[in-house]
């Protein structure tokens, strides 16, 4: 049906990636990839996947399953225990200003305005851009999130969906080739959530931005998502421990021009719904 890999053999032996050759058809190349925060019990393992330009991809998985965990090694802020992530055809060996990164508590800087918050990430991306220039750049990505009223106050100020506003742009200010977003809108009531939602569809349609996402909401990645990657926990049992991993990848067939308020009228809709849901309440846990 959707899938486009079957689920993997989670028991697989993991081989360092070394001397794999990178894919160039790709913006970012996962081979591989375990994490092991104790040793011989990798919270997942064989983890491979691949993101093309322009594609839009979610990830969902219960609590512990190591989202954040691959999140943070695609921005280069951890790295894997085995495997590798290729950007462009070069490792991922640290953070870039290549990728930005939306975290889900908004992480801004309480003593600077909005405006200065931006101004922050521009200038570290462009370092010789004059004040005006920074300034015009900025004043276009606070106005595309819908806080130009609001752009000289200081994130105290903001409601919750204020700032994570502010943190969407300051991500998508400096042309990352790569935007990782680590559940930006968990904290959000539900009329925030979906406003926020459209602006995100809405940018990225504009900007023909690459995204990787979190989120624990079906609906979310169905209404956002190209294709939606379906990770599972590691499990304890009487067998010994099996990790966790990429137990499914799942294409959405619905058109790209979907809105959120019609999504549920879709052909596929509740069959792609019932199928994602169907994998977290009985096939989520490794075995
Ligand atoms: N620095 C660390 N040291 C030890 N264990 C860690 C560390 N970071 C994460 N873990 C563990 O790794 C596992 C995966 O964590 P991670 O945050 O990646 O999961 P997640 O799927 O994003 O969860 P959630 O949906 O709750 O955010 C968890 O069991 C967590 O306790």
């Amino acid at each position: 049906m959707w899938s486009d890999a079957s689920p993997r053999a989670l028991l697989t032996p993991i081989a360092p990636a070394q001397g794999k050759t990178p894919n160039v058809n790709s913006l970012l190349q996962i081979e591989g990839l375990s994490k092991a925060f104790v040793p011989a019990k990798p919270v997942f393992a064989d983890v491979s996947f691949t993101l093309t330009r322009g594609e839009f991809v979610c990830i969902i998985g219960h609590s512990g399953c190591g989202k954040t965990t691959i999140l943070n090694v695609l921005a280069g802020l951890d790295t894997a225990t085995t495997g590798n992530v290729f950007m462009d055809g070069r490792e991922v060996t640290g953070p870039s200003l290549e990728r930005g990164v939306v975290f889900q508590s908004h992480a801004l800087m309480p003593w600077l305005t909005v405006r200065q918050n931006i101004a922050f990430a521009v200038t570290s991306r462009w370092p010789d851009w004059g004040k005006a220039e920074v300034n015009t750049h900025v004043e276009k990505f606070v106005a595309m999130v819908g806080l130009s009223p609001a752009i000289d106050k200081k994130p105290s100020q903001l409601s919750g969906g204020m700032k994570q506003r502010v943190g969407i742009a300051r991500a998508f200010c400096i042309s990352p080739k790569l935007l990782l977003l680590d559940e930006p809108f968990g904290a959000l009531d539900a009329l925030t959530r979906g406003t926020i939602q459209d602006e995100l569809m809405s940018i990225v349609r504009q900007t023909q931005q690459t995204v990787f996402m979190i989120t624990h909401d079906v609906d979310e990645a169905i209404l956002l998502a190209d294709r939606i990657l379906l990770m599972s926990n590691g499990n304890e049992s009487a067998q010994g421990y099996t990790p966790g991993g990429m137990a499914e990848v799942v294409l959405n067939p619905l058109p790209r021009s979907r809105v959120r308020a019609n999504l549920h009228h879709l052909d596929g809709y509740y069959e792609l719904r019932n199928h994602v849901v169907d994998f977290l309440v009985s096939r989520a846990i490794a075995h």
